[in-house]
């Protein structure tokens, strides 16, 4: 019987979860706890192999096919003696040995998930069940970095984790947004049909050094465009909104999931701070709306004034086309995160900005002048 509470309920299973090791128990040798990360070389599988690498218990394996990460992300890494990395791709089955999985293997921005939406579904569908498998064979908890996408485009605001959504199953955005609602279902199924220990996050839109130059995303397009002296391209109308975690807080909340006793699905993101009556001048990062501020969801354009505030101010901000099915609202509740796993973000857009300017502008070998 899987003894986690999902949703606070508890499912009942068909089969117990495999013994662990007998490594586990034993008494003269203790074995570290051997973690697989799969799309380890990419933005928030990097700084999660950093963490976990801190631990002197944990080794790290990580396999990644390098379609939007890259080993550059991991070389701090590469030759330790606690560290593996494998090229491999999720899609194709994986027989090693671990304690832990954390599967992250699949491109999270629009343009790479929309290049090849096959196999982006493939990765989220094959992928996950290959992941899961790997997990029944050994006896490993799972855990799945779903995503706030799994509420479209959503009618509920903001969002908990209860909202069903409002996907459009044969849009542009399905291959990534239905592939994570079927990679949500593979976990749940393994877990009550074979008593597997899963862990699913609902991530919402995270930032941070690391990422792409040309990811493609909103936070990472910005800073690029400011530091390079382009103009900022706010797709229209701009006033669709998004709530932005910084990575060091995603990681954090992931690896607190990971640990605790909870299936989830559970919300990590960053909602900001509901202040009452709180206006702009008190604030510098709250966006003010009749007299009520929540300075963790902004729209398009708000986070690109902020942008060329904090970064560029001669910058231009244009409006450009967008593309469908964009997603008008998103901001999480995070009650459960707060409740279940003590988790809250820290870091507030306006700090997290700047860190990330500081790693682009190393990468692109462009200096500040003013
Ligand atoms: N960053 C966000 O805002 C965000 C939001 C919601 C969910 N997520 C989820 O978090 C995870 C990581 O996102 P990220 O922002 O770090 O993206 P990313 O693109 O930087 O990282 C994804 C990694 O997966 C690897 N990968 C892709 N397909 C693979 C395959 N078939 N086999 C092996 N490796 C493969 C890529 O090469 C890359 O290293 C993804 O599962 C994503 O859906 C991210
Ligand atoms: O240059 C740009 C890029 C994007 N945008 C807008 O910025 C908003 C955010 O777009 P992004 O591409 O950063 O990311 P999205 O929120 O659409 O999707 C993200 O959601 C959560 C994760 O699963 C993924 O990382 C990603 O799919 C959208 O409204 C988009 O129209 C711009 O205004 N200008």
């Amino acid at each position: 019987m899987a003894k986690e509470a999902a949703n606070g309920e508890n499912h009942s299973t068909t089969k117990p979860p495999p013994n662990p090791s007998p490594l586990r128990s034993a008494k003269f040798f203790q074995a570290n706890m051997r973690i697989l990360v799969t799309g380890g070389a990419g933005f928030i599988g990097s700084h999660l192999v950093d963490k976990l690498m801190e631990n002197e218990k944990n080794e790290v394996i990580v396999v990644d096919n390098y379609f939007t990460g890259s080993k550059d992300n991991l070389r701090q890494w590469i030759g330790h003696p606690r560290f593996e990395l494998i090229r491999h791709d999720v899609t194709e089955p994986l027989l090693i040995e671990v304690d832990q999985i954390y599967h992250l293997a699949c491109p999270a921005s629009p343009i790479f998930y929309k290049y090849n939406p096959v196999k982006t579904i493939k990765t989220n569908v094959i992928g996950t069940l290959n992941m899961l498998g790997l997990a029944k064979r050994v006896g490993a908890r799972i855990l799945l970095t779903s995503t706030s996408e799994v509420y479209g485009d959503p009618l509920v605001h903001p969002q908990d984790e209860s909202y069903w959504g409002n996907v459009n199953p044969i849009g542009v955005r399905s291959c990534y947004d239905e592939g994570k609602r079927v990679a949500e279902t593979l976990m749940f199924d393994y877990h009550r049909q074979h008593g597997i220990e899963i862990r699913i996050a609902r991530i919402f839109n995270t930032y941070g050094p690391r990422m792409n130059i040309d990811d493609g995303r909103v936070v990472s397009n910005f800073i690029a465009q400011a530091i390079r002296d382009e103009p900022l391209t706010v797709q229209s109308p701009g006033t669709q909104t998004r709530s932005f975690c910084y990575v060091s807080d995603m990681v954090d909340g992931l690896i607190r999931l990971m640990q605790g006793n909870n299936t989830g699905p559970i919300n990590i993101g960053n909602p900001g701070i509901v202040i009452p009556n709180c206006h702009r001048d008190d604030h510098n990062d709250v966006n003010t709306d009749l007299g009520f501020s929540h300075a963790g969801e902004f729209t398009m354009v708000e986070l690109a004034e902020n942008v060329k505030e904090l970064i560029n101010p001669k910058v231009e901000i244009i409006s450009v086309e967008n593309t469908p099915d964009d997603p008008r609202q998103r901001k999480p509740d995070i009650t459960k995160a707060k409740e279940l796993l003590g988790w809250e973000p820290k870091i507030k857009l306006r700090e997290g900005l700047p860190l990330m300017e500081k790693d682009f502008r190393k990468r692109l070998g462009i200096h500040r002048t003013n």
